[in-house]
């Protein structure tokens, strides 16, 4: 069996003249899921489009489990779940209904009343779909997206609207299909999302992949920081080598690639002077740095 369930090779895909992905490799093997990041306009959905066969690349390759996504769409559509941004379904019909209507159509299978129980809307089986709250709606798409078991599952902003709870639902539901070998492609703009889920995350910036690796290999080029608001009478602060610290405001910031070291000098330093370093925060680099970074090395137009 293959391992790699999506293989994305050089993908260009343009309206027009405009260049929206710009020669782009990707994969996602099977148990694995991968997070796409990206400022607003960055390509995310024109990509998904294009991998799910919505769309035909204009340059490159894809293939989805050994499938051209367009040429073999009716072969690869019973094997694969997709989720999009907005899901296009009548508003008459109930939620086991539609669950049921949608088995049928994808001749994948699965237990409708199962996959409902799973996205806790069991209790909301007989009611109208226009009647389901957004946050309700939003985990209907999840359920029909998973119903039938795919192997590989695209799921595009899929918990945009949801309360923490129904998010964290979602989250268990995701990740026990990937540790039972369902391949998963997401888009989010949720960060702490990409953190939760991710086994790599690739960030696209302009069309084009500015960072990739798992969270440990994206944020250890990131320096850490520790922040606290400077007392009032303090003397200056100790020697930190390698460290540049920044006033803003009342608030002093430290960016270490010592964190430890640094912390321990600043902590005696305010024992020996008796002060108190009120509202200090020490933290390793994150996610949002990386993005930041991206974002902020976005060319400037002339
Ligand atoms: N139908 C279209 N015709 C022309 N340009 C388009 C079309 N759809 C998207 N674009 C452009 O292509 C680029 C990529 O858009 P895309 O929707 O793929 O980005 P995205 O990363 O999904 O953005 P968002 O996070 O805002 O949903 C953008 O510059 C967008 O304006």
């Amino acid at each position: 069996m293959d391992e790699l369930a999506i293989e994305v090779h050089d993908l260009r895909c343009a309206y027009g003249d405009h260049v929206a992905v710009d020669r782009v490799d990707l994969t996602v093997a099977r148990g694995e899921l991968v997070a796409l990041l990206g400022t607003n306009g960055a390509g995310k959905t024109t990509m998904l489009e294009t991998i799910e066969g919505h769309r035909r690349p204009d340059a490159g390759n894809v293939r989805v489990l050994g499938l051209d996504p367009v040429r073999d769409r009716l072969k690869m559509l019973p094997r694969v779940g997709i989720m999009l941004q907005e899901s296009g379904f009548s508003g008459e019909l109930t939620t086991w209904e539609t669950a049921d209507l949608w088995r049928a159509l994808r001749s994948r299978g699965g237990d409708p009343d199962a996959v409902l129980e799973r996205l806790q809307l069991a209790h909301r089986r007989d009611v109208q779909v226009k009647q389901l709250s957004g946050g309700e709606r939003r985990r209907l798409d999840l359920a029909l997206a998973i119903l039938g078991e795919p192997e590989v599952l695209f799921l595009d902003e899929p918990t945009t609207g949801l309360d923490p709870q129904s998010r964290r639902r979602t989250w268990e539901v995701v990740g026990a299909l990937v540790a039972a070998g369902t391949a998963v492609l997401l888009t989010t703009h949720y960060l702490e999302e990409a953190e939760e889920l991710a086994d790599r995350i690739a960030i696209l910036d302009g069309g084009r992949i500015a960072a990739r690796g798992t969270m440990a290999e994206l944020v250890a080029g990131m320096a850490a920081t520790i922040s606290f608001l400077h007392p009032s009478g303090a003397p200056s602060l100790p020697p930190l080598a390698g460290s540049v610290a920044t006033r803003h405001g009342d608030e002093i910031v430290v960016t270490t690639p010592e964190l430890q070291r640094d912390l321990r000098t600043l902590l005696a330093w305010a024992d020996t002077h008796d002060l108190r370093l009120q509202r200090l925060r020490a933290r390793d680099g994150s996610l949002d740095d990386v993005f930041d970074a991206v974002a902020v090395a976005e060319p400037v137009a002339a």
